[in-house]
């Protein structure tokens, strides 16, 4: 039998032995990093279940050689008017001691659906990946900003009261739905959309991320039985174990999105999955002074039969949309045309970084986790011009039809690479 002293030695010794692994396993990320072309900061900016990631620097050698990497980077630069920061995301994952199946299945199929869809700009870019016997290495671009739980709680600290004001959540939510839109046109269900999955770049962009549970919708109107996702967000008819189709789930995790960013709460917050359903069944309530036109596409996305759902399209051209489809719109026209795409999107969030170094598991909405400055102002977190004008009263309905076909066409379109 250890006594006391003789047991605290015994932990010491092993947490040394520990740290001494980290630090060589460290080097070794190192190591294979440069040979591949990036150096490796030891600043890690997240961890996921069997993953790390880390900031990187692309080196001028392996820009020349990667046109993805180059051009994107290139364009980054030019838009923020600032020397070259080359910096990305480098997403560690160790196959070693992850699950045959994340390997073999979850991993191949995040690879795969940032191939398909990398070329929207609210998608996280996949510049290429590099792999040994030990891990698979992911270059990605760098969302700087953290994510959109952050970014909620940050500004509903800050002005004391829950959520993004409605301008805020709608100008990222356009380009969510423009983003979701893209994927499903590229025949990528995401399956797992979450404020949690939504990151934030330099620029405030908004960048859709974790494909991890994404696959192939196949047929349109397939239906699939696997469980995906994160149960705040999760659709009924999965939480129910029924037959589901994937695009109709993604639009339900979309109202529970929009209803977050709105609210600064979860609408159906309750771990009995009877009660949750019993919530549901019911809809989300909201507090005074949602308008009544935010309520009202809410309630669209989160509607208990799929079909009965609105559809991206409908989502895009919805009212409470059609402000955002006019700064667009009057954005197309006042850009030169050989800006870059972002550079069309005025940088106007701070450019200080939040620190999110090793972090305990995500809370939901309202565990609030420390923040360092930067991400919170919310008059800051515009990402395209305010409209210049109201439309006249007389013409709006003609100025509205515009809008709205306007609107429906830049789905999927309006803002690719
Ligand atoms: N491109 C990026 N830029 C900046 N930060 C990132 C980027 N990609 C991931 N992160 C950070 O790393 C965290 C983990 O990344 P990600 O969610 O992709 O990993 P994961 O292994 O799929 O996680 P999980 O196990 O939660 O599904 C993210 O929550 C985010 O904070």
């Amino acid at each position: 039998m250890q006594d006391g002293a003789g047991s605290s030695k015994m932990f010491s010794e092993k947490g040394s032995a520990r740290r001494k692994l980290d630090q060589q396993n460290f080097m070794e990320q190192v190591r294979e990093c440069r040979d591949n072309g990036y150096l490796l900061s030891s600043r890690k900016i997240g961890s996921g279940a069997f993953s790390k990631v880390y900031l990187a620097y692309a080196t001028h050698e392996r820009m020349q050689h990667n046109p993805k990497l180059a051009s994107d980077l290139r364009g980054k630069r030019h838009a923020m008017g600032q020397p070259p920061p080359l910096r990305v995301a480098i997403k560690i994952i160790s196959t070693a001691e992850a699950p045959v199946e994340f390997s073999q299945k979850f991993l191949p199929r995040e690879i795969s659906s940032l191939n398909a869809t990398y070329k929207h700009l609210n998608v996280v870019l996949l510049y290429e990946t590099y792999q040994n016997s030990q891990r698979s290495y992911l270059v990605l671009e760098l969302a700087a900003r953290g994510d959109l739980l952050e970014h909620i709680n940050a500004v509903s600290d800050h002005c004391c009261r829950p959520g993004l004001g409605e301008e805020a959540a709608r100008r990222l939510f356009w380009q969510l739905v423009s983003a979701v839109a893209h994927c499903h046109s590229s025949g990528i269900v995401h399956w797992d959309l979450k404020c949690e999955n939504i990151l934030l770049d330099d620029q405030g962009l908004l960048k859709l991320t974790d494909f991890g549970f994404a696959n192939r919708s196949g047929l349109k109107n397939s239906l699939l039985s696997t469980f995906c996702g994160s149960v705040a967000y999760t659709a009924p008819e999965i939480l129910m174990s029924k037959k589901y189709n994937g695009e109709q789930a993604d639009l339900w995790s979309l109202g529970i999105i929009l209803y977050a960013m709105v609210t600064g709460k979860l609408p159906f917050k309750d771990h009995q999955p009877h009660r949750r359903l019993h919530l549901m069944r019911h809809g989300p309530t909201f507090r005074p002074g949602t308008s009544p036109e935010c309520q009202d596409l809410i309630r669209g996305l989160l509607q208990l039969r799929p079909c009965a759902r609105l559809d991206l399209q409908q989502v895009a051209t919805h009212c409470w949309m059609l402000p955002a489809a006019q700064a667009l719109f009057c954005t197309m026209l006042s850009s030169a045309p050989e800006k870059p795409a972002e550079s069309q999107l005025p940088a106007t969030l701070d450019h200080t970084e939040p620190g999110r170094d090793s972090e305990p598991p995500r809370p939901l909405l309202k565990l609030r986790r420390p923040q360092q400055g930067g991400t919170h102002r919310e008059s800051a977190s515009g990402l395209v011009p305010e409209p210049p004008e109201a439309i006249p009263r007389r013409r709006a309905g003609s100025a509205q039809l515009g809008l709205r076909n306007m609107a429906a066409a830049s789905l999927g379109v309006g803002a690719s690479r």
